[in-house]
C-alpha cells in the first residue's frame, strides 16, 4: 500500500468542527500529516503514564477520514498551527530547526491534569473535569509544549529555580504570541465551570498568585524551584514589551507582539544558555533587540524599562 496524502476534518475537545492532515493506507485513514518536516502523528494513549514505555500508543485511525475524539482532533490540528508558526514567523523547520517530526499522545494517565514535552513527544491529560478539561482543547497548551522542544533543543534552560522559570516563561511567551487574542494561559480548558478564568495571565500574574516583580519571587523548593510561578516575573517583562504600560511607577511604551516575538526568539535561539538567570535574561533581550533595531531604538529602550519595572536591572 501507498500512504497518500488526505485532508480529515473532525471536532475538537470545546465542540468546534476543523480540518487537518491525514494519511490513507489499507483501508484506512490516519492523524499522520506528511507534509510538515518529517510529519506530525496523534496517537492515542490508553490512560498510559507519561513515564510509561508504552508511549506513543496507537496512531490514531478512522475508516471515514472523520474524527470524534476531541482531544486528539485538537491535538493534531493544533500542532500544524504552532509548526506553521514557527516556520511562517521565524523560518524555523519544526522544533529542532531540522524538520524532525512531531510526535503527540492523547488520553495520558487517569484524569490528569496536565501535560508536557518528555524530550520525545508530547503528551496530554483529559484532565478531572473541573481543574481542566482535555488539556489539548487548548492552543496555549500545544504552543507551550511544543515550545519546550524549541527551548530544549536551542537554550536548553535547566528547569529549576530562574532557568527554570524562564524556560516555563518562554513557553507561555509562544504561546500566547500563537494563541495571540489575549495574554492569559491555558482559558479554553482551565476550570469548565468558571468562565473567564486561566491558569496563568502575563498581563497581571498577580491575578493568579503569581510574582510581577523579581523582589517577590518564590524561593522555595516547591514546583522545582517555583518555575511556574516565578515565570510571571518575564511573563510581565514580556507583556510590557508589547503592550506598554506603567508599573511600579516605571512606564514602558509598548513595541507591540510582533516584534517582541523576534526579540524573544532571537534570545532564546543565540544568548539564553542552561544555567541563564534573570540578570541574565535582560541582557539577553537587550542584546537581541539591539542586534534587530539598534542600540538607541524604541524597542531596545522597551526591553530596558520593561526589566527595571519587574526589579531585573
Ligand atoms: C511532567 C509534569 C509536567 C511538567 C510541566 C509541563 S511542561 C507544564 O508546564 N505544563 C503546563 C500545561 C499547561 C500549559 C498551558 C496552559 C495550561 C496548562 C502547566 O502549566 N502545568 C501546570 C499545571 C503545572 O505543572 O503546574
Ligand atoms: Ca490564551
Ligand atoms: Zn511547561
Amino acid at each position: 500500500w501507498n500512504a497518500a496524502e488526505a485532508t480529515g476534518s473532525g471536532t475538537g475537545v470545546l465542540g468546534d468542527t476543523k480540518t487537518f492532515e491525514t494519511t490513507y493506507s489499507g483501508g484506512t485513514y490516519y492523524l499522520w500529516g506528511q507534509s510538515r518536516g518529517e510529519g506530525i502523528k496523534t496517537h492515542h494513549a490508553k490512560n498510559a503514564s507519561y513515564t510509561s514505555p508504552k508511549l506513543p500508543g496507537t496512531l490514531i485511525s478512522s475508516t471515514t477520514n472523520t474524527f470524534t475524539d476531541g482531544a486528539a482532533v485538537d491535538a493534531h490540528a493544533y500542532a500544524e498551527k504552532v509548526y506553521d508558526y514557527y516556520k511562517l514567523v521565524h523560518g524555523r523547520n519544526s522544533y529542532d530547526g531540522n524538520g524532525a517530526a512531531i510526535v503527540s499522545s492523547v488520553h495520558v494517565g487517569r484524569s490528569w491534569n496536565n501535560a508536557a514535552w518528555i524530550g520525545t513527544q508530547m503528551v496530554y491529560g483529559d484532565g478531572d473535569g473541573m481543574t481542566f478539561r482535555p488539556l489539548s482543547g487548548d492552543l496555549d497548551v500545544v504552543a507551550h509544549e511544543l515550545t519546550h522542544a524549541v527551548t530544549d533543543t536551542t537554550a536548553d534552560l535547566i528547569y529549576q529555580n530562574e532557568s527554570g522559570a524562564l524556560n516555563e516563561s518562554m513557553s507561555d511567551i509562544f504561546a500566547a504570541m500563537v494563541d495571540s487574542d489575549n495574554w492569559l494561559i491555558g482559558e479554553d480548558v482551565y476550570t469548565p465551570n468558571i468562565p473567564g478564568d486561566a491558569l496563568r495571565s502575563m498581563s497581571d500574574p498577580a491575578a493568579y498568585g503569581d510574582p510581577d516583580h523579581y523582589s517577590k519571587r518564590y524561593t522555595g523548593n516547591e514546583d522545582n524551584g517555583g518555575v511556574h510561578i516565578n515565570s510571571g516575573i518575564n511573563n510581565k517583562a514580556c507583556y510590557l514589551i508589547a503592550q506598554g504600560g506603567t508599573h511600579y511607577g516605571v512606564t514602558v511604551t509598548g513595541i507591540g507582539r510582533d516584534k517582541t516575538a523576534k526579540i524573544y526568539y532571537r534570545a532564546l535561539t543565540v544568548y539564553l544558555h542552561p544555567s541563564s538567570t534573570f540578570a541574565d535574561m535582560r541582557q539577553a533581550a537587550v542584546q537581541a533587540a539591539t542586534d534587530l533595531y539598534g542600540a538607541s531604538s524604541p524597542e531596545v529602550q522597551a526591553v530596558k524599562n520593561a526589566y527595571t519595572a519587574v526589579g531585573v536591572n
